[in-house]
């Protein structure tokens, strides 16, 4: 799109994304600026965080119940041995994601991750949908684990009826359901917790990290250590290392896949890590490298023990140790999942606030949930919101059978991750809202002059004039730090020849990310969907592998914007191999949210259709964006020709 001179209305620079949309859909494409989020005095979080903390973080809200229970199902219905590939091959896929967490955590450093990244990339209409599917999943998977907390601790006192009462969970028969007020009273705890300050959160989040970590390892030194003494069973099957072929190999990867999930709560951490650029993307990497090095070793060692066919598919790890003599084990094993539970939990109740804080910051939701503590520096008011959700939820809902809708909102957060990453690339968003001292500079000149203000003349506010020659764009260039604010509009303007190629680059590439989505969807859903006529489905896998295969052919010849050599050089992270690496990050998780399953796609849509209510009657109106004020072209011309001067 560029720059369009049609109307007094002016986007300086310009993306691919919006040209094509009439105006009724503008609030779903317009983009903030990387730096619009940046709070204002008082409502700053505290910058506690370093790269130890982080990666406790990382760690803790990924390994949970997850890998205590899959390596059971997942090698004796998928996998057999080769349940460790399978742990590798998720990894590999997370990995992926984690690359694209780790650019945009750097080059965005605000909380909100996946939500604060697809608004600057994709525009509020998809960021609101991220951020409200990341709500639900939070609070679903804060609930799910905080229910799963008895069961298991049932085990320590020789099953779950013997519980001591104030543990146990119990039934209302009134009103038929089974309550479990244990969990509640832990969410309460670990909301407490995180209200006191984030230091304190992060470094009780470590030392349970630190217990659940130490029982991995016990499993893979004792386990290793049965596996030589009893020459590795498990390895000896007949059916080989692939019982299930490669297939069920990769199979078994979708379904552990689910294991790696957690490690973007770093991300949502970004606004109080100290050296955000850089630490971001170390804790990311560190985290997951740990989760994906424990769960192999763990994976490679528990296969081995017991042959897979007879694995016991609810307490896998006890059961294998039981069947070497080694009964105990099972006490140190559930104190590991209990701990692993007990850190997720804090693992999803710690970064919901913080979107809850973004999207209020940004207007989308009431000012209440970006109200941040003065003592503690912690969005405490949206930290109690979701403790009281999700301890309402722990309390009467068995959401076990909603996990399928935790995913969703993981799997769309990755590939809005990865799109994003596309799109800061190839159309970086360049649409500048004023920055906000030089709209109130605009204000007070309009009001010093008698000259009409955009805000109060009732015209769109869009159509601001900048000044309508150098005369008055002089004063009011007076009134603003132009060290500061001039650079950031001028640095969007291409003059000449360049605005005419640049725009096609922009425009082509902007299409060419969409189409690629496009294609990978049709690829996913047709490979996927068994039931539709093989006609179709043969046509629907060839259009959306030859727009994926184009896509990619395209976005390659295609230059990639210059911001990422200079951000490069100020040491921030920058994710190799794009566009192959995000187009690959994006097909996985299209691929596994594709293959969910009807009855959580029905689920979710009625929360994703609540959301849009929501944003249709409240978000759209009040998003601070609505009023976002552009840059006429002429006018935009001469304060950088007027700042040249004046800077010189
Ligand atoms: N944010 C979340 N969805 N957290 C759930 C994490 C689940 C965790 N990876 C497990 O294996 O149990």
């Amino acid at each position: 799109m560029g720059i369009t001179v049609d109307s007094q209305e002016v986007r300086v620079g310009g993306d691919g994304a919006s040209s094509w949309c009439g105006g009724g859909f503008k609030s779903l494409v317009r983009r903030k600026q990387v730096d619009s989020a940046h709070a204002k005095k008082g409502t700053q979080l505290a910058k506690e965080l370093s790269v130890p903390y982080l990666i406790a973080i990382g760690v803790g809200s990924t390994i949970g119940a997850g890998v205590y229970i899959l390596v059971g199902t997942v090698a004796r219905e998928h996998t057999g041995p080769a349940l460790t590939l399978s742990f590798l091959v998720a990894g590999i896929a997370a990995a992926l994601s984690a690359f694209c967490y780790a650019e945009l955590s750097s080059r965005c450093p605000s909380a909100g991750s996946a939500y604060h990244y697809s608004f600057i990339c994709a525009g509020e209409g998809l960021a609101w949908l991220v951020g409200w599917a990341l709500l639900l999943e939070y609070t679903l998977s804060g609930a799910a684990v905080a229910r799963g907390i008895s069961p298991n601790l049932g085990f320590l006192f020789g099953g779950e009826n013997n519980l001591p009462a104030f543990l146990a969970r119990q039934y209302i028969p009134g009103l038929d359901v089974m309550v479990d007020p244990f969990a509640a009273v832990l969410v309460f705890l670990v909301t407490g917790l995180l209200s006191v300050g984030i230091k304190e959160s992060s470094r009780a989040q470590a030392i349970v990290t630190t217990a659940n970590v130490c029982a991995l390892l016990f499993v893979i030194i004792a386990g290793a250590y049965l596996g030589f003494k009893s020459g590795w069973v498990g390895y000896e099957v007949p059916t080989g290392y692939f019982p299930f072929g490669v297939d069920g190999m990769l199979a078994g990867s979708a379904t552990v896949f689910f294991s790696y999930i957690g490690f973007d709560s770093v991300a949502s951490t970004a606004e109080e890590v100290k050296n955000p650029q850089r630490d971001l993307p170390l804790g990311i990497g560190a985290a997951l490298s740990i989760c994906c090095a424990l769960y192999m070793l763990v994976s490679f060692v528990i296969v081995g023990l017991v042959p897979y066919h007879a694995m016991d598919p609810d307490t896998p790890i006890s059961t294998a140790f039981a069947s070497h003599g080694m009964h105990w084990a099972s006490y140190v094993i559930t104190v590991g999942a209990v701990t692993a539970l007990c850190s997720t939990l804090m693992g999803s109740l710690l970064p919901q606030p913080r979107i809850l804080m973004a999207m209020a910051r940004d207007g989308l939701l009431p000012s209440f949930f970006s109200d941040v503590n003065q003592r503690t520096q912690v969005p405490v008011k949206s930290t109690v919101a979701t403790g009281i959700a999700a301890a309402a939820l722990a309390f009467f809902m068995d959401v076990s059978e909603l996990a399928g809708m935790v995913s969703v909102g993981t799997l769309v957060a990755f590939t809005m991750v990865a799109i994003s990453v596309l799109i800061l690339r190839y159309v970086p968003p360049d649409e500048v809202p004023l920055p906000p001292s030089l709209e109130e500079s605009i204000d007070n000149f309009s009001l010093q002059n008698g000259g009409s203000s955009h805000k109060s003349d009732g015209k769109d506010p869009k159509a601001i004039i900048v000044g309508s020659s150098n005369d008055s764009t002089k004063p009011l260039l007076d009134q603003v730090d132009i060290s500061v604010e001039i650079p950031l509009i001028a640095k969007h303007l291409h003059i000449g020849n360049y605005v005419m190629n640049e725009n096609r680059r922009r425009k082509i590439a902007g299409w060419t990310i969409m189409l690629t989505c496009i294609g990978t969807f049709l690829l996913t859903y047709s490979t996927s969907s068994l039931g539709l006529p093989s006609l179709l489905r043969y046509s629907l896998c060839g259009v959306g592998g030859a727009l994926l295969l184009s896509g990619l052919i395209v976005l390659t010849c295609i230059d990639q914007d210059d911001a990422r050599h200079n951000f490069g050089h100020t040491g921030g992270f920058i994710c190799p191999f794009v566009p192959l690496l995000p187009i690959a990050c994006i097909l996985i998780n299209v691929y596994l949210l594709v293959n969910l399953g009807a009855a959580t796609w029905t689920r979710v849509s009625v929360w994703l259709i609540i959301g849009v209510f929501v944003y249709v009657f409240y978000g759209r109106t009040h998003s601070s964006l609505r009023d976002a004020v552009y840059v006429p072209v002429a006018h935009a011309d001469e304060i950088y020709r007027t700042s040249t001067n004046y800077v010189s």
